[in-house]
């Protein structure tokens, strides 16, 4: 199940310099929004606000009935662990741990009634996403693979929201289709809501409707998905 977005008056500052203002922002539960820009115009920023992740961050960011914002820094990490899966550009895996070891690393900050289930879902997510099984370190698996792994942990405690950022970008042709099939995938047969900062045509032409961030601020948008992403 999905989690629907309000945001308002958002605002991000840093050094006295605002990199962010986004009055208004909502997003429909289960749905799949791509946002573009150039590079520099405060897309990350974006994204890491609306999981909460930036002390900076001022206004209401709700998903569902919880504003992220306004929670204390404990309530927001258990927010971020119960609700929300992040899928970052360069894998941030552990290295020298295996596949099933990443997928289930959430099980050391989740309740120990939780952990069985966490680990079977993200074994059986390993599997369908065809990441070869094995007890080898991550760093010998390819990069597609490394994200598939990635993807399986940001499943694990099956999320009503996945926020990637730049998900497809250390990939190549190949491994970038198949990652886009399987993130749009796993949103759309779970229900979850997806919110993916790219660059890559192909990712943004799967996503329901893109948004462009633009020197910090959104530009109105008309464009249907498939439409021009230059
Ligand atoms: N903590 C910070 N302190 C000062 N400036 C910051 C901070 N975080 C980000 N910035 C600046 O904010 C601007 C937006 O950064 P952001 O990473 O959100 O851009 P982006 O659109 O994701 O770019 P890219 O496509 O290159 O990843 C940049 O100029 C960046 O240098």
């Amino acid at each position: 199940m999905g989690l629907p977005l309000a945001v308002s008056q958002l605002v991000v500052t840093a050094a006295d310099r605002r990199l962010l203002d986004i009055p208004d922002f909502t997003a429909r539960s289960g749905e799949c929004v791509g946002i573009k820009g150039p590079s520099g115009a405060g897309k990350s920023t974006f994204l890491y606000a609306l999981a909460g992740l930036l002390p900076n961050a001022t206004g209401k960011v709700v998903w569902g009935e919880a504003d992220v914002l306004a929670l204390r820094a404990g309530a927001r990490a258990r927010f971020r662990r119960d609700f929300v899966g992040l899928v970052f550009q360069d894998f941030l895996l552990f290295e020298e741990l295996g596949a099933e070891a990443n997928a289930s690393i959430g099980t050391a900050f989740a309740p120990r009634r939780r952990r069985d289930t966490m680990r079977r879902r993200s074994r059986q997510h390993l599997d369908e996403l065809g990441v070869p099984a094995g007890r080898r370190a991550v760093r010998t698996y390819s990069g597609g693979e490394r994200q598939r792994i990635a993807l399986a942990r940001a499943l694990a405690a099956d999320p009503g929201v996945i926020l990637a950022d730049e998900p497809t970008a250390s990939l190549d042709a190949a491994a970038k289709g198949q990652l886009i099939g399987d993130l749009v995938g796993a949103a759309r047969s779970g229900g979850k809501t997806l919110i993916a900062v790219s660059h890559d045509t192909a990712l943004l032409d799967a996503m329901d409707r893109t948004v462009t961030v633009m020197n910090g601020v959104l530009l109105p948008n008309a464009a249907p998905a498939g439409a021009d992403h230059a």
